[in-house]
């Protein structure tokens, strides 16, 4: 399937000069929507994840139906007071911002192997502090799964060495 055909570019949106990728037009297709999720949901098997880890919102949207297919568990990654009990914290820095993500304390077990899974790859700034994060926990990085990459921005080169999947680029 030619998954960039359901993609919407919303150019200076939501600050000027911003291209913005726009995925509700995949997501409101049902077979372009399986589609994403089935290839992530095959790259965690190759990758033997045991938890899928997914920064908030765009993340959920993608990371919560490929660990209902594979019957493993969620861990959100949120905005910093949005998480009920104790936390850890990062602060990272956005394509349009400055901000700071978390997660509870026992969302990773020691030694547990995630996949992050995100809607976009832009700065990397928000994969970097989601392995921070998971690192934190002693929990191990399984890899980095995203629908789409806008590889001019460079966030692979914040990723280092771990197994790295993406379906579209820009
Ligand atoms: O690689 P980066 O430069 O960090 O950018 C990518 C992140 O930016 C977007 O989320 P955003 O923080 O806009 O939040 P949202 O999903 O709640 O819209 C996107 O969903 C990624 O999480
Ligand atoms: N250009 C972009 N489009 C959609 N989401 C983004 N997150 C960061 N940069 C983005």
């Amino acid at each position: 399937m030619d998954l960039k055909q359901y993609v919407t570019t919303v150019e200076n949106w939501p600050k000027e000069g911003i291209s913005f990728k726009d995925i509700t037009t995949i997501m409101d297709n049902g077979p372009a929507f399986k589609y994403a999720a089935d290839k992530i949901v095959e790259f965690a098997k190759e990758v033997g994840a045991e938890v899928i880890v997914g920064p908030e919102a765009r993340g959920f949207i993608i990371g919560c139906p490929v660990a209902y297919a594979l019957e493993i568990g969620f861990a959100p990654v949120r905005k910093e007071g949005k998480l009920p009990r104790e936390v850890v914290r990062v602060e990272y820095g956005l394509e349009y911002g400055q901000d700071v993500l978390t997660m509870h304390q026992d969302a990773i077990k020691p030694g547990q192997k995630a996949l992050i899974v995100d809607d976009l790859l832009a700065t990397g700034g928000t994969v970097d502090a989601t392995i921070q994060l998971i690192e934190k926990l002693g929990g191990v990085v399984a890899g980095c799964a995203f629908i789409i990459e806008l590889k001019d921005l460079n966030g692979r080169d914040k990723i280092g060495n771990y197994p790295i999947k993406t379906l579209i680029e820009y």
